[in-house]
């Protein structure tokens, strides 16, 4: 059995992970860390700080807030635990947190764990080599009223991934405010939508002469990102230090 931990254990994915948790016969949850744990009245062990747990796990799987990083791979770096991490939002500074840790020890990141957002990264990398010069790119992410980080890393996931394909010479535009110039050909234009319980859509869209593409993924439940940091937990024990993500783990 593999025993788990998940850090922002209270909120939505956190909660939506025990129970998939549960009805996991490989994978065994042993504590959960949250930031506020005044109001919980559970029966699994919850603590406010990493360092406070009492039982070595043999993974921690965070879904949390940036603001935890830091603590979470220094604990994990000193005991040698693997880290699974969906967590988004991350700036520069997180980025060097996952590359050093992962000197250290194995972390899986990703900011989207859907298998069906990893194909459409590959497809649109193939549109964007083809379309390249004749076609305008658009990305519109859809979230729900919750969400803290805009635009969603899926969204920059997306772009970073065109951007590579295209040797990083696309500029990223930002929900065009009060804009009044016009568009130019070297720009990947990012835009986000809150509301209501948009559980999470992104759309790459390929505008050119009287034609369009787009390519679009719709989560219809938070289950299906849950699902994929579970096999991410299978994927990740008793790996090598490194960073990992899901092309490693489709592949
Ligand atoms: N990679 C993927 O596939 C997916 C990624 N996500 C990402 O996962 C993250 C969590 O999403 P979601 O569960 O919806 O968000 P929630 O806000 O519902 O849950 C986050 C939880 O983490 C707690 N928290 C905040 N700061 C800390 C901290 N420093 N240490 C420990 N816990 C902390 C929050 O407490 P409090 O409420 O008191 O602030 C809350 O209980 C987001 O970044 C989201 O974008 C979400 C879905 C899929
Ligand atoms: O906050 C969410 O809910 C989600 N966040 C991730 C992101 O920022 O891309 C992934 C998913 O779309 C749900």
């Amino acid at each position: 059995m593999i025993k788990a931990a998940i850090n922002g254990y209270l909120g939505h994915m956190g909660q939506v992970i025990e129970k998939l948790i549960l009805e996991n016969d490989n994978i065994e949850l042993v504590a959960g860390i949250d930031k506020n744990i005044s109001n919980y009245k559970g029966e699994l062990e919850v603590y406010e700080n990493v360092f406070e747990l009492e039982n070595k796990c043999d993974v921690i799987i965070d879904f949390s807030h940036p603001s935890s990083l830091e603590s979470l791979v220094k604990y994990c770096t000193s005991n040698k635990t693997p880290l699974v991490i969906g967590t988004t939002g991350y700036g520069e500074k997180e980025i060097d947190l996952l590359n050093e840790g992962s000197k250290e020890i194995p972390i899986f990141y990703t900011a989207n764990m859907s298998l069906g957002v990893n194909l459409l990264l590959d497809l649109v990398s193939k549109a964007a080599i083809l379309l390249k010069d004749d076609f305008d790119i658009e990305i519109i992410e859809k979230h729900h009223n919750k969400k803290i980080d805009a635009p969603s890393g899926t969204a920059y996931l997306i772009a970073d991934t065109i951007n590579k394909e295209l040797e990083n010479s696309m500029d990223y535009v930002f929900d065009r405010h009060l804009s009044h110039k016009k568009r130019s050909n070297n720009e990947i234009g990012i835009h986000s939508i809150r509301g209501g319980t948009i559980v999470g859509e992104h759309s790459v869209i390929f505008s050119g002469l009287d034609e369009v593409i787009e390519i679009k993924h719709s989560a219809g439940s938070k289950q299906i990102f849950g699902q994929g940091a579970l096999r991410a937990v299978d994927f990740i024990i008793g790996k090598e230090p490194g960073l990992y993500n899901m092309r490693n783990l489709i592949k």
